[in-house]
């Protein structure tokens, strides 16, 4: 098995053979009368076929069967993942959710589809347009069965247990503190390897792009050469009691059945791949001289809307680095901010907030006021400035939208992990007016 192995590079036009068959890509042409190894060419657009060039995404895949050859889809339980953003009355208070609960194997058995369930989101597959955010919480490996989302693309940051992804593309495994991207319509299938959990941000009609530099230049935050992509890798697979393609599509789950492996793709090329990120890779950019810089610098990932600098989604990080700001409030600032905020660990302790542990999650709705609790208001108000590490053994990230995000019955209610206490953490903040105060009292 090539684990391990990968190619470097953000939106290349890749191309990989799995050595077993040197010569399985068609040289000088993407569709020969015949392919070789006598395998049927089959095109994957993640872009409409007129986008521009530079937007312009497709992949060729070179594969025994084609994906058309199944049984008719049929609609199949969809569990807590849902695209229904009406399940319950709006709610703008800041919520945190304690570490979400992974079901015990000895209990049930859970995988990566039946683990899935949405906190919140808005917007809509059908429009293209919009963001959905999920858990997934599961114990044990999908077999004979493998998942392709038609609405979107899946971010997935693993939180606990790695998990190995087969794709038609190869295999990647991504452990937490790596991130992956399967982008819309990409199949693939997950093994775990114990209890698993893990965050998803979904975006429909955008794919995930590097943010900007501007001033910063030709380098740093997430360089393109620490992204990887799978090498290609097949099996010949027939599965004579039926091998199950589950397909999201309009928010909803089908299933249908089909007598061999999707995984049977000998060669690809193409510019429209899976891909995985090690976030300890990521060039850390900061304010070096005074005042707090606003997180957008810790931008991983972005999925652009058609309105010019605002997001879908930002992925974004906040990992280890130095403080060395003078005369200022190093944490994060009280805030309210016109995007929503949804935050969650992979582990570690994030600056600004005790309570909110690795596994767990918060959203800062569109408008609702945050910001660092009462112990570090004090503390950092008091603090002697010297240049000292943050976060260290940390990893906090955010999937901020421009989407007013509709938490959902199973985020509200069901999962039982919401903190009715939360707000508790700003309410000892105090009253530190000093009408006498002068300017040389600074
Ligand atoms: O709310 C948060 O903790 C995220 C955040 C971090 C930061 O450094 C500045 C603004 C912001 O919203
Ligand atoms: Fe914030």
């Amino acid at each position: 098995m090539l684990l391990g192995k990968y190619m470097s590079g953000f939106g290349n036009e890749f191309a990989s053979e799995d050595p077993r068959c040197p010569g399985s890509l068609p040289e000088g042409q993407n569709n020969p009368q015949v392919c070789p190894y006598g395998l049927y060419a089959e095109q994957l657009s993640g872009s409409a076929f007129t986008c521009p060039r530079s937007t312009n995404k497709r992949s060729w895949l070179y594969r025994i069967l084609p994906s058309v050859r199944h049984k008719p889809f049929t609609p199949m339980s969809c569990g807590d993942l849902t695209e229904n953003w009406n399940e319950v009355e709006p709610d703008p208070n800041q919520l945190r959710w304690k570490p979400f609960i992974i079901p015990k194997s000895s209990e049930k058995k859970v995988d990566f589809i039946s683990g899935l369930h949405t906190v919140c989101g808005a917007g809509d597959s059908k429009s293209r347009n919009g963001i959905a955010i999920h858990m997934y919480t599961c114990n044990t490996s999908m077999t004979d069965k493998c998942f392709q989302n038609a609405d979107g693309d899946f971010l997935i940051v693993p939180q606990q247990g790695e998990i190995l992804i087969t794709t038609e593309f190869g295999k990647m495994m991504v452990e937490p503190n790596e991130i992956c991207v399967i982008q819309q319509g990409m199949r693939f299938s997950v093994d775990v390897f114990g209890e698993t959990r893990g965050y998803i941000l979904e975006v429909f009609g955008a794919h995930f792009e590097l943010p900007d530099l501007g001033p910063i230049g030709a380098n740093g935050m997430a360089n393109p050469r620490d992204f990887q992509t799978p090498v290609a890798w097949y099996e010949d697979r027939t599965v004579a009691t039926g091998y199950t393609v589950v397909n999201k599509y309009q928010g909803k789950l089908f299933s249908c059945q089909q007598d061999f492996s999707p995984f049977n793709v000998v060669a690809w090329h193409g510019n429209y791949t899976p891909y995985k990120y090690n976030l300890e890779n990521f060039m850390v950019i900061n304010c070096v001289a005074f005042d707090h810089a606003d997180p957008s610098i810790f931008t991983v990932l972005t999925a652009k809307s058609t309105r010019p600098g605002v997001a879908i989604a930002d992925f974004v990080i906040f990992p280890p680095r130095w403080g060395v700001a003078d005369h200022t409030f190093r944490p994060p600032y009280y805030h309210r901010n016109c995007m929503s905020e949804f935050m969650g660990l992979i582990k570690g302790h994030y600056e600004a907030k005790e309570g909110f542990q690795p596994g767990g999650a918060s959203l800062h709705s569109i408008m609702t006021p945050h910001g660092p609790d009462v112990d570090c208001f004090e503390k950092n108000s008091t603090a002697v400035l010297k240049p000292e590490r943050v976060a260290e053994g940390t990893m906090a990230f955010m999937f901020e939208s421009s989407f007013s995000m509709a938490v959902t019955k199973w985020g509200l209610d069901t999962c039982h992990r919401l903190d009715k206490s939360y707000y508790k953490c700003w309410e000892a903040l105090k009253n530190h007016f000093n009408p006498n105060w002068k300017p040389s009292s600074k």
